[in-house]
């Protein structure tokens, strides 16, 4: 097996004629991690992607694999295997063919071949598939075969463009499962393009989050979730949205949408509140709580728990609670803990102490 890299993006800028598509570019990627790039459409992710594969060159900055500059490497040289979101599998080829070819191309013997397909097919428990066509496939068959396609080279690099998104939402969630045991497994690196928040949050040892072509926060999912910089990735992460109650101070009370209600030591004159649902309780927990009301207006069971839209005064709050017995119309009390919500400021940056 090779030496696991390590990735390291320094003041990378890239334009497309006038159109700057990443602004100076900075991270780490550790040996053997998942790392997932996340972003909105247009963030500048497959891009960055490309870069890293060497389908496209930088304007300025450079990539490190191990240490070593691979700017100026062709793709064949860096060691890098990219699965896309159709996996591209040639639907005229068995899995083993699939598998094989890029061996062929290589010019690889015939019995190396064969003991190359075979011992990955084992890795990825897909031998019995090995005489099967892409059509025979279900959706994470045919995932593992075009990872498999990709590890025959033993690269260093897995590099995934929405691998996932051409597939059913129910069998999604599984086949995410499945990637992430077979990373762990592999103990590759590999750096996982998504727009898909929830995606990004199961999978991720670390997340980037791109946004207009700057990276604006790096880190662990649970820590960017419970610390985002500003009120973009605040809303951007989580499902339900986060609420996001404007505030202004008047005397030292905060008055904020929705009748809420609540005194903080800040000069701040105009800040803004973001309450994750699952934070807004239905029932006194403590007895600072800040207390407000509102009048549901729908209520979704969730599975275990239930989502309830309501409203005060033309704000619309989402509350997710594991309470049942919810009248829609009737008003009823909420209950906020001021230590769970996060402070914005005007400029949208978070500012909890
Ligand atoms: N070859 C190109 N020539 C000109 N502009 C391009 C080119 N490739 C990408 N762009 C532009 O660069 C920006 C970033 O594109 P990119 O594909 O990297 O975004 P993305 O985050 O991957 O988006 P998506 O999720 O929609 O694929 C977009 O505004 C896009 O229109």
């Amino acid at each position: 097996m090779t030496k696991m890299v390590n990735v390291r993006v320094v003041d990378v800028y890239k334009s497309y004629g006038k159109v700057q598509v990443l602004k100076g570019i900075n991270f780490n990627i550790e040996d053997g991690e998942f790392f997932v790039l996340l972003g909105s459409s247009g963030a500048g992710k497959s891009t960055l992607l490309n870069i890293l594969a060497g389908l496209e060159a930088v304007d300025s900055g450079s990539i490190f694999f191990d240490d070593k500059i691979v700017n100026d490497l062709p793709p064949v040289e860096r060691g890098v295997a990219m699965v896309f979101q159709n996996y591209a599998l040639y639907p005229h080829m068995t899995v083993y063919k699939n598998m094989a070819f890029p061996l062929k191309m290589l010019n690889y013997k015939k019995d190396s071949i064969d003991r190359i397909v075979k011992k990955v097919a084992e890795t990825l428990d897909i031998t019995w598939l090995l005489n099967r066509y892409p059509r025979e496939l279900s959706g994470g068959q045919a995932q593992r075969v075009a990872l498999g396609r990709a590890l025959v080279r033993d690269p260093k690099i897995f590099l995934l463009d929405e691998p996932l998104s051409n597939l059913d939402a129910n069998i999604r969630s599984k086949i995410r499962n499945e990637l992430k045991l077979m990373q762990k497994q592999l103990n590759k690196t590999f750096i996982y393009v998504t727009h898909d928040q929830m995606e990004a949050m199961s999978l991720g040892d670390h997340i980037g989050i791109l946004h207009n072509g700057v990276l604006e926060q790096y880190g662990r999912p649970i820590d960017i979730y419970n610390n985002p910089i500003n009120e973009y990735i605040a809303t951007f992460l989580g499902d339900p949205e986060i609420n996001m109650l404007s505030c202004i101070k008047y005397r030292d009370v905060y008055e904020c949408d929705g009748s809420i209600k609540f005194k903080l030591d800040l000069d701040d004159k105009k800040i803004t509140l973001g309450i994750r649902p699952e934070n807004i309780y239905l029932h006194r927990q403590n007895d600072n709580d800040i207390e407000g009301k509102i009048i549901p207006k729908v209520s979704e069971l969730l599975g275990s728990h239930t989502l309830i839209i309501g409203s005060v005064e033309n704000k619309e709050i989402r509350i997710v609670t594991e309470e049942t017995n919810i009248s829609i119309g009737k008003e009823i009390p909420i209950y906020i803990n001021l230590n769970k919500c996060l402070i914005f400021n005007e400029k949208g940056e978070n500012i909890n102490k």
